[in-house]
């Protein structure tokens, strides 16, 4: 079973697939981690003409080996920096690659980015599209940044957030839109652990459909 989760940042769409992995016995990738680590590879190159070419070659070098240090990848900088990379139309070839290989493992995997369900697996059996509101996504990656002893400014994470949601919804090269057959979940009022149940729901029911040879979205 391939499951998708779309959703913007901080929306909780890691911890949902996350759960949903352990729940099923299914590896997980956080595909937003692969951008991040090539923006990462490229961060002092920001403002130079090399940065897209030297992005493309951190891209098709990229393996798993690269995704550790995991507090400095899931910097609000990272953040900004794997935006900027990912609207270049080479990095996403090179990262598709990477994602469909994890994907098509035997077993199935849980996958979660922005455009798992519309460019990566649009073949995923289920898909959600998780949803929660520019206020309480930028408080709870607050809280995040503030449990590892970072000062936060809560204004400009707020406008950090509305900036980057808006660069990947206009990126020409994304697939940053919840796909027709994905099924939206709103979190905005509800818990990690209310939200996981809610997934969990959504999945059972979409794979009984299938079993019984209807569909629903
Ligand atoms: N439903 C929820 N209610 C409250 N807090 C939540 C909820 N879901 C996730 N969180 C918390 O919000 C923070 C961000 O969650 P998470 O990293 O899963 O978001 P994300 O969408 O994967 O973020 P990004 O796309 O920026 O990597 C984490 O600290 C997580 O524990
Ligand atoms: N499938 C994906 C995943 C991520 N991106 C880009 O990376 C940035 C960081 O992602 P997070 O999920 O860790 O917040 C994100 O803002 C996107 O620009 C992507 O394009 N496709």
């Amino acid at each position: 079973m391939i499951i998708a989760v779309d959703g913007p940042a901080a929306s909780g769409k890691g911890t949902l697939a996350t759960g949903l992995a352990q729940h099923y016995g299914l590896p997980h990738l956080d595909t937003g981690l692969l951008y991040r680590a090539v923006g990462r590879a490229v961060g002092d190159y920001e403002d130079l003409p090399e940065f897209e070419a030297r992005a493309i070659a951190a891209a098709e070098a990229l393996d798993a080996g690269h995704l550790t240090d995991i507090a400095e990848l899931t910097s609000a900088r990272s953040g900004v920096l794997a935006s900027k990379v990912a609207v270049i139309g080479p990095v996403r070839q090179a990262l598709f690659e990477f994602q469909r290989s994890f994907a098509t493992q035997a077993g199935g995997a849980v996958l979660d980015g922005r455009d798992i369900g519309t460019k990566i697996c649009p073949d995923a059996d289920v898909k959600l599209f998780i949803q929660a509101d520019s206020k309480a996504r930028m408080e709870r990656r607050a809280r995040q940044l503030e449990a590892r002893g970072v000062v936060v400014d809560r204004y400009a994470l707020f406008h950090q957030i509305e900036e980057r949601d808006a660069r990947d919804m206009l990126n020409p090269h994304g697939g940053f839109y919840k796909a027709a057959d994905a099924h939206l979940l709103e979190t905005t009022h509800l818990g990690i652990e209310a939200a996981l149940r809610a997934a969990i729901a959504i999945v059972e029911k979409v794979m009984a459909l299938k079993a019984g040879g209807r569909t629903s979205s």
